[in-house]
């Protein structure tokens, strides 16, 4: 059995004096796909942003606010995905003028994700969809092994969706996604822990879960 990536003992999570999880015991290990279910409001974002503090250089963070940069292209925000990659000097000519290979390569990306037209479009000017798909690109461009996803496909239509996230899921060897739609969490994941209300009160296979074994996870 491979290594615990990522581990709580007994772990209070929250943010300042407010708790969220009173003691969490939870482990993922590396190669695990895990989708994370529950209520709006159960945790799931809390903690997505606490896994990402035990790994933060390992992980590529795809957050529900998305975070692009409303007057840079898409070119751009998908490149800034991998800044970290580059030299000083290479990412502010870039600001100005990408070079012909990281066109090539961004481009070839945005095509991917039925981006093209726009690759020079200011994400302004997109639509939700096509702003999630460009922070999707950049998730993608940033190439680290583990993906942690707050709801990275929500608005896109359910074939986009499981197209992309299968996408997202083949170029990372781990992930942890929060999402709402269970078919989802069941056809593209290995494992499902289900949330309510700051406790673990799920985790199984998704292959010996059906869709009505999460109803309870959305019962007020
Ligand atoms: N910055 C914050 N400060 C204080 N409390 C917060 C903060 N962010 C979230 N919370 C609280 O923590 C609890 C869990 O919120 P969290 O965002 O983790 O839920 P979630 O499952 O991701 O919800 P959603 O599906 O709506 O995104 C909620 O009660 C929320 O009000």
């Amino acid at each position: 059995m491979s290594e615990a990536l990522f581990r709580f003992h007994g772990a209070r999570l929250g943010h300042g004096d407010a708790t969220v999880f009173a003691a969490l015991d939870l482990s993922v290990r590396r190669g695990e796909t895990v989708a994370l279910l529950g209520a709006s409001g159960s945790g799931k974002s809390t903690l997505l942003a606490a896994l990402r503090e035990q790994r933060q250089a390992l992980c590529t963070w795809c957050p529900q606010e998305q975070a692009l940069v409303p007057m840079l292209s898409v070119f751009h925000n998908i490149y800034m995905g991998g800044l970290h990659r580059h030299g000083t000097w290479h990412n502010l000519r870039t600001l100005l003028r990408p070079a012909a290979a990281d066109r090539a390569e961004v481009g070839a990306l945005a095509a991917e994700l039925g981006l093209a037209d726009k690759l020079f479009t200011s994400v302004d000017r997109l639509s939700g969809g096509q702003a999630q798909r460009t922070a999707l690109g950049r998730a993608l461009y940033t190439r680290r092994p583990v993906l942690l996803g707050d709801e990275p496909v929500s608005n896109l239509d359910e074939h986009q969706g499981l197209a992309l996230m299968q996408r997202a899921l083949t170029a990372h060897d781990t992930a942890v996604v929060a999402m709402h739609d269970r078919a989802l969490a069941l056809a593209c994941f290995q494992r499902v822990l289900g949330l309510r209300h700051g406790e673990l009160v799920l985790d199984a296979p998704a292959a010996a879960l059906a869709l009505a074994d999460l109803d309870e996870l959305y019962r007020p």
